[in-house]
């Protein structure tokens, strides 16, 4: 049996941060108990109730956190890191917030329960008294929970593998669409622009989301990994993703990071690739650095010039290989502490996954894809919640108790009941070629169909 660490604690809608983070378990049962409520009945619970949740895995760590809202509808809202609760942050794509007069469209899920699965550490389960302050709903949720670990584990049919959905014209619609946008590119018209497209597969009964994000995380130990339950519309979105938007340590470290350029991190006959063997193209190295000049550009505009600028590097993500460059400014010392707030209004969408300038990109984006991209290339993450992990390699050391850690959502797939829908998309620039652009969305595809096929 697996020793792990469940730890539930409540929060009201109306605390800071501050406080949240320094809130202490008030009692801890140090016993291992053989019916210790696992992730999974922990999700199965929120989803029977219909309470939206999240589940995720920073960066190089092993605790896994899930949290789960007791309101049913989500808050949208405009990030405000100094004021929100603990809680998750899920942006679409779709959202140039200014924090001033456009629409609030970030969707907020408030750590109302919160469990941290541990493999590391003694098993322990610790409970806030408050969880009565939040009234029937919680009762309820920790009534069936409860329920749920003296019943015997659900039997679930086996998943089949995920079957592609034919769409014979897609290969020719993205590939035309990429062509109009080298056109436009060549016009003068814009620099760069980001052009995604969906694949849509199918299984005989819908995959288990927990399964799905146990097998990523183990796959991906360097990625973000998520699975977000959202209750009204009924959707799951799980990613695994290399590209980290925004964060904001305990001891106000904030970073971002410039990621693009993208190759095989496989040799042909499926061998690992070594980072420094990597071969970078004119065109990709221009590609990243325009993402890298977008970030500067902001820092320019709240003139900002203390900012430690490391990379470009290789990094493996997953199956691929990226440039990055990573970004890095000691708040406390500028005077800045809502840097990151400030930040992610200016950063979001990068040109990562929209382009430059921004707003002709945006624009292109708009009358080039056929779907809606909704929560693909938005970001994501926890705000405001200690992550501190006991296992926590030395180089992530500054992220370990980072309250803050906001991810772009790409490597994602929205699951429909059993229809999967994955989302990429390649950095185009005058230089691309049709064909391979092509070719990179399919390897994107298959940092998440590789798992899904491989699945136990
Ligand atoms: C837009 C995506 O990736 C971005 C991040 C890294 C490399 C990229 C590229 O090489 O095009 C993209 O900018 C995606 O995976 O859907």
């Amino acid at each position: 049996m697996h020793k792990f660490r469940v730890q539930t604690v409540t929060l009201t809608a109306d605390s800071k941060p501050a406080a949240l983070l320094a809130m202490q378990p008030d009692f801890v049962i140090n016993s291992v108990r053989t019916t210790q409520p696992t992730a999974l009945d922990f999700w199965e619970t929120a989803r029977l109730l219909g309470f939206p949740s999240a589940l995720w895995r920073l960066p190089n760590h092993h605790d896994k956190h899930l949290i789960v809202s007791l309101d049913k509808t989500l808050p949208r809202l405009s990030v405000d890191l100094e004021e929100l609760p603990a809680g998750f942050a899920l942006s679409p794509f779709d959202n140039l917030d200014t924090g001033t007069d456009s629409p609030a469209r970030t969707l907020f899920m408030r750590a109302d329960i919160h469990a941290v699965f541990s493999e590391a550490g003694p098993a322990s389960h610790t409970v806030s008294p408050q969880i009565g302050e939040l009234g029937e709903a919680a009762e309820q949720f920790q009534t069936l929970l409860t329920d749920s670990q003296s019943r015997p584990a659900p039997k679930r049919p086996i998943p089949s593998r995920p079957v592609p959905l034919p769409d014979p014209e897609a290969q020719d619609r993205y590939m035309q669409g990429v062509a109009k946008a080298v056109e436009a590119m060549q016009r003068g018209e814009l620099r760069k622009v980001v052009l995604s497209r969906t694949k849509r597969v199918s299984f005989t009964d819908a995959p288990n989301a927990v399964a799905v994000f146990d097998q990523l995380c183990a796959t991906y130990p360097t990625a973000f990994v998520s699975a977000v339950y959202l209750a009204e519309t009924n959707q799951i979105w799980i990613s695994a993703t290399p590209e980290r938007l925004v964060s904001n340590s305990a001891s106000g470290i904030f970073q971002t990071v410039s990621l693009a350029g993208t190759q095989s991190a496989l040799e042909p006959d499926g061998t690992p690739k070594r980072p420094s063997e990597a071969m970078w193209s004119q065109k990709e190295i221009e590609e990243q650095a325009l993402v890298s000049r977008y970030i500067i550009e902001c820092f320019k505009r709240i003139r900002l010039r203390e900012y430690l600028e490391e990379g470009p590097k290789t990094i493996i993500a997953g199956n691929l290989m990226h440039l990055s460059t990573c970004f890095t400014v000691d708040t406390q010392a500028v005077r800045y502490p809502q840097l990151g707030t400030v930040m992610l209004r200016l950063l979001h969408p990068t040109s990562a996954v929209c382009g430059m300038p921004r707003d002709a990109a945006f624009s292109l984006i708009r009358r080039s894809e056929i779907h809606n991209r909704e929560f693909y290339a938005g970001f994501l993450g926890p705000v405001n919640i200690d992550s501190s992990d006991a296992r926590t390699t030395r180089y992530d050391l500054e992220q370990a108790s980072a309250a803050t850690n906001l991810f772009v959502h790409i490597r994602c797939m929205k699951l429909e009941g059993n229809v999967a829908t994955l989302y990429a998309g390649a950095g185009l620039t005058e230089d691309s070629v049709p064909e391979r652009e092509w070719q990179e969305t399919e390897m994107k595809c298959q940092t998440l169909l590789k798992v899904l096929n491989e699945m136990p």
